[in-house]
């Protein structure tokens, strides 16, 4: 279905902005205000099929204007949403190592804080392409219009552009380049895929930033809530041997100036006394953990952390399912765990890591093909028994360095690590599908440092000393590995168990003594009626358990009370979409501890937040406390009591693991409310969440509702046709591939014909998160013979991380997720109608267009094996345009510094020039942070009228290239 015509308008006069970048629009040209480009959209949408639905959905509420822009024209502070570093988060960075999916793109956040990562070649050839283009731009330009807001920023960088900038912030004149071609002078981001060498009609280069599982993140899970996300194990040192060593990063100066010199050891942490059999293993965030007390790793944690102060707290936790079978020195039948990371990665051999079970050979072949900086890889091969009931899983971790990283390599894939590790006939049967559950524990995970094997090409002797490797088995406990949300930062990730000890420098609240933690990612908001308490939770919380289904969470008080309160709550497993329980009136008992420590006192930061009325917080007490927070990554507490006046006396306990700009406390605008409302979408309490405009704007459409909130002005976004589904033009017929002939969920990436087109990989992992990136990817498709659960169908189904709208600061619309998402998670598909560029070039709102596909000529042989309609093989280029129909996609925001790359896929078709564009994260996300991607405009090639065009950035990253275009 196609919605209604474009309106096409003179080509004098819009053509101009038709010519940006997806979200490079521009703004009214007449001033007023009132009429963004979205506001464009509305009235050119009135009589339109696809806006009818919005209209009416969005009642009488008022509209936001358009993006990017305040209605007062006023530069706005960014939104809690804002993704911006911060000094704490860079701070805080310390070289973890991860679980299979995070190792790499943990160890591209060392990379990162190296400027090895952000600064790679490639991406730095972006950005100084980018930069150098702002400068030929600004140098050559003799017209310049700057759009955005009209404030100083605009005049500076008017002013920086070498012209005068007029009130309103467009800086006029007259150039000899008016009389250019338009169609020559746009230049349109091309951003559909981060490997993609850009089209030829395009100028924009294409940034490799996600190399996943190595530069920025990899995966293990889908992110939501950490439902999916992949479990981290510490390892025990109590193996004898340590072969390797692993650098430690306490902070953001040693990250940055992280190298691996000599052969690292990390810690092994020996995960054994595990209870067992008590806990749902489909939710390991709730798996209970035992550790060896004995272990170093823990000693050393102990130094710094309060929290490993108990001679059994569990640390460290493991993902059901994660188990996995070693072939190694092990029985056959005693399955290891998958490498969850090394939590804890030292300098000079202060963390070791035995690596006793790992095929050297392989590792060293691995390491031989791979092309990572000195970053952890790891890698799993899941197999199955021969009576299909256990999955079983080979695991390897290792610290690479940099030209040994298969992430590196786009056509390097973990899976073609893993085979090189394990003999492809010592996999009896693999399958993807959901792992038997059973009791298991996390033993002492070996490592092997690699040995410089002779056929070893290319690798140098520091490469090959600082790789690692590590495995885990499986004992007969349970364990949880749990991945705090709360990372650093959008730009440089901090790895969970950094978080966990920054966090435990500064709260007592983790001083359990001989007791089982369960991790468990407590959202949930409470108005007991009963004394009035209400409390407000976000982001992982540890708990004490106290049974199955209840669990206690200490709380840092201050005023009268000032202690600790022991919060009875209710731990609710994960369910699938990573919303956990409630705390219940009856269980919300506090009793109130003088724990008055040296820790404690690290947590005085905690702002006090007061609720002087039952039905909200006092935001401008939130507001005043706010100039006196400095709360970082770790766990902030909170309670006071107030008499209202009713006679009752109600309370506010809040509790938040939050990053510096997610912290309400930190973010005048946002309220403690404000933010617990933020928790979900999902939880019973959404009707008094504030700023909620709309429960869910796909109205079904999607299988997660998606709300919109805002809580910085009275507007909803500008009416749309929400759509699921790419709208091809009508002329175009789908032609879907040849399928696969698999039954066996495509397991066998040789036999797979749509693997086999892939390159011979199936680029995710068993986590469906996307492990390398590619020019195209293909999916399985309706041709196929294997079910909609295989493998290679993960970006086809549609979001499965919990998302909501958001009103930005200064970016308009942004899109995030209350959940925590790990690297690689499939976000949303960019949705839109397909135009070809010459329709495209035509319409007058030109926010949401999006080129995509490659040119026709750019793969040949491909073109003569697509069964492309005649109509798509005549067009040049396409773009997606999602003003009037589009999903929540269209509402990600461009960021400098993103945390989203888009990859082009295809599944239901084999046209090239049409892939789906799909956003996949390429580092992991905290929670409530803005969902980002770089919308690679070509700065400095956008022309509205002959005249060039600049818009502000406002994504605040540090490597703002600050401008749009
Ligand atoms: C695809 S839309 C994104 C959603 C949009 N913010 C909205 O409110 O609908 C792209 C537009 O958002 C705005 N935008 C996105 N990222 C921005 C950034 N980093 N700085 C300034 N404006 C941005 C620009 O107006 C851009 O044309």
């Amino acid at each position: 279905m196609v919605c209604a015509p474009t309106v096409e308008v003179p080509r004098g006069s819009v053509s101009a902005k038709r010519s940006w970048p997806p979200s490079c629009g521009h703004f009214p040209q007449n001033g007023d205000s009132e009429k963004g480009a979205a506001g464009a959209v509305v009235e050119e949408a009135a009589d339109h099929a696809c806006s009818s639905s919005a209209s009416a959905r969005n009642g009488g509420l008022p509209h936001d204007p358009q993006p990017g822009r305040d209605e007062s024209g006023e530069t706005q502070p960014p939104g809690d949403g804002d993704a911006r570093p911060s000094d704490s988060q860079t701070e805080s960075m310390v070289l973890d190592v991860m679980p299979l999916a995070f190792a790499a793109p943990q160890s591209s956040a060392v990379d990162s804080a190296n400027g090895s990562m952000e600064d790679a070649a490639p991406q730095s050839s972006a950005v100084d392409s980018a930069n150098g283009s702002m400068e030929d731009a600004g140098y050559i330009a003799d017209s310049l219009m700057v759009e955005g807001k009209g404030g100083q920023g605009s005049d500076q960088l008017a002013k920086d552009e070498g012209v005068t900038a007029n009130g309103d912030g467009r800086v006029a004149g007259s150039g000899e380049d008016d009389g250019e071609l338009e169609s020559e002078s746009r230049k349109k981001r091309w951003s559909t895929s981060v490997v993609n060498p850009p089209p030829k009609r395009r100028e924009v280069s294409a940034k490799r930033r996600f190399p996943p599982g190595c530069g920025s993140a990899a995966v293990t899970g889908m992110g939501i809530g950490g439902h999916n996300a992949a479990p981290m194990f510490v390892r025990d040192d109590s193996n004898e041997k340590m072969e390797a060593k692993i650098e430690e990063v306490g902070g953001a100066t040693e990250a940055r100036d992280y190298k691996i010199q000599e052969p690292q050891v990390v810690d092994n942490v020996v995960l054994d006394d595990f209870a067992g059999g008590q806990h749902d293993y489909d939710h390991p965030q709730n798996v209970v953990t035992n550790y060896s007390p004995t272990h170093s790793f823990f000693e050393e944690m102990d130094d710094r952390t309060p929290l490993h102060e108990s001679t059994s707290l569990p640390v460290v936790a493991g993902d059901s399912d994660a188990r996995s079978v070693c072939e190694g020195s092990l029985p056959k039948g005693t399955s290891r765990t998958p490498p969850i990371g090394i939590v804890y990665v030292k300098r000079n051999g202060k963390r070791k890591l035995k690596h006793d079970n790992i095929d050297k050979d392989s590792l060293n072949r691995s390491s031989k093909d791979s092309k990572c900086e000195h970053h952890v890889a790891t890698d799993q091969i899941e197999e199955k028994d021969v009576v299909g009931l256990t999955t079983k899983r080979v695991t390897i971790q290792a610290l690479m360095a940099p030209d040994q990283c298969p992430w590196k390599q786009p056509r390097k894939s973990i899976a073609s690590v893993s085979k090189s590790l394990t003999p492809r006939n010592n996999v009896k049967k693999k399958d993807a599908t959901p792992r038997q559950e059973f009791p298991f524990k996390v033993t002492p995970s070996t490592s092997t440092r690699h040995e410089k094997r002779e056929d070893q090409e290319g690798s140098s002797p520091e490469d090959v000393e600082t790789s690692l490797a590590l495995d885990v088995h499986e004992r007969s406990n349970k364990f949880c590995v749990t991945l705090l949300p709360c990372a650093a930062s959008g730009d440089e990730s901090v790895g969970t168990q950094s978080k966990l000890a920054k966090m435990d420098e500064r709260s007592p609240l983790h001083e359990w003594e001989h007791e089982p933690l369960v991790t468990v990612d407590v959202k949930y908001e409470e108005r007991l009626q009963e004394g009035n308490l209400m409390a407000h939770a976000r982001g992982l919380v540890n708990v004490k358990t106290k049974g199955e289904n209840e669990g206690l969470v200490n709380v840092k008080t201050k005023g009268k009370n000032e202690g600790l309160v022991s919060v009875k709550v209710n731990v609710t497993r994960l369910d699938e979409t990573g919303i956990f329980g409630e705390v219940t009136p009856k269980n919300m008992i506090s009793s109130t501890q003088r724990r008055v420590t040296r820790s404690n006192m690290k947590v005085e930061q905690c702002m006090v937040a007061r609720k002087s009325k039952h039905d909200g917080i006092n935001k401008d007490t939130l507001n005043r406390s706010t100039k006196e927070s400095e709360c970082g990554n770790h766990l902030l507490t909170d309670q006071t009591k107030e008499n209202d006046g009713t006679g009752l006396v109600p309370n506010t306990a809040v509790l938040a693991l939050m990053a510096p700009d997610n912290c309400p406390w930190t973010q005048g605008k946002q309220s403690i409310a404000g933010a617990s409302q933020l928790l979900s979408c999902k939880n019973k309490y959404l009707t008094v969440r504030e700023g909620v405009c709309l429960p869910d704007i796909s109205e079904g459409k999607e299988s997660i509702p998606i709300c919109v909130i805002n809580t910085i002005d009275g507007m909803q976004p500008m009416p749309f046709r929400y759509i699921t589904e790419v709208i091809y033009p009508p002329s175009y017929k789908k032609a879907p591939p040849k399928g696969c002939d698999c039954t066996n969920g495509c397991l066998d990436s040789s036999e797979c014909a749509c693997a086999v087109k892939n390159e011979g990989e199936i680029p995710f992992n068993l986590y469906n998160a996307i492990v390398y990136t590619k020019p195209v990817i293909y999916e399985c498709g309706p041709s196929c013979r294997c079910p909609p659960t295989c493998h290679n169908r993960v970006s086809q189904h549609g979001p499965k991380i919990q998302l909501e709208i958001f009103k930005t600061g200064k970016t308009g619309w942004g899109v995030r997720s209350p959940s925590f998402i790990s690297s690689g998670s499939f976000i949303c598909e960019y949705v839109g109608e397909v135009l070809q560029e010459t329709e495209a070039e035509r319409t007058e709102n030109d926010e949401y267009l999006f080129d995509i596909g490659r040119d026709s000529d750019d793969d040949e042989e491909e073109d003569s094996q697509s069964s492309t309609s005649e109509i798509m093989k005549e067009a040049v280029g396409y773009t997606i345009d999602a003003a009037k129909c589009g999903n929540v996609g269209r509402f990600i925001n461009h960021s400098c510094s993103p945390n989203l790359h888009a990859q082009d896929v295809l599944w239901d078709h084999d046209d090239t020039r049409v892939p789906h564009v799909m956003l996949f994260a390429e580092k992991n996300i905290r929670p409530l942070q803005e969902l980002t991607y770089d919308y690679n405009y070509n700065i400095g090639q956008v022309r509205q009228n002959g005249k060039e065009k600049i818009k502000e950035c406002f994504c605040g990253s540090s490597k703002c290239r600050l401008r749009l275009y």
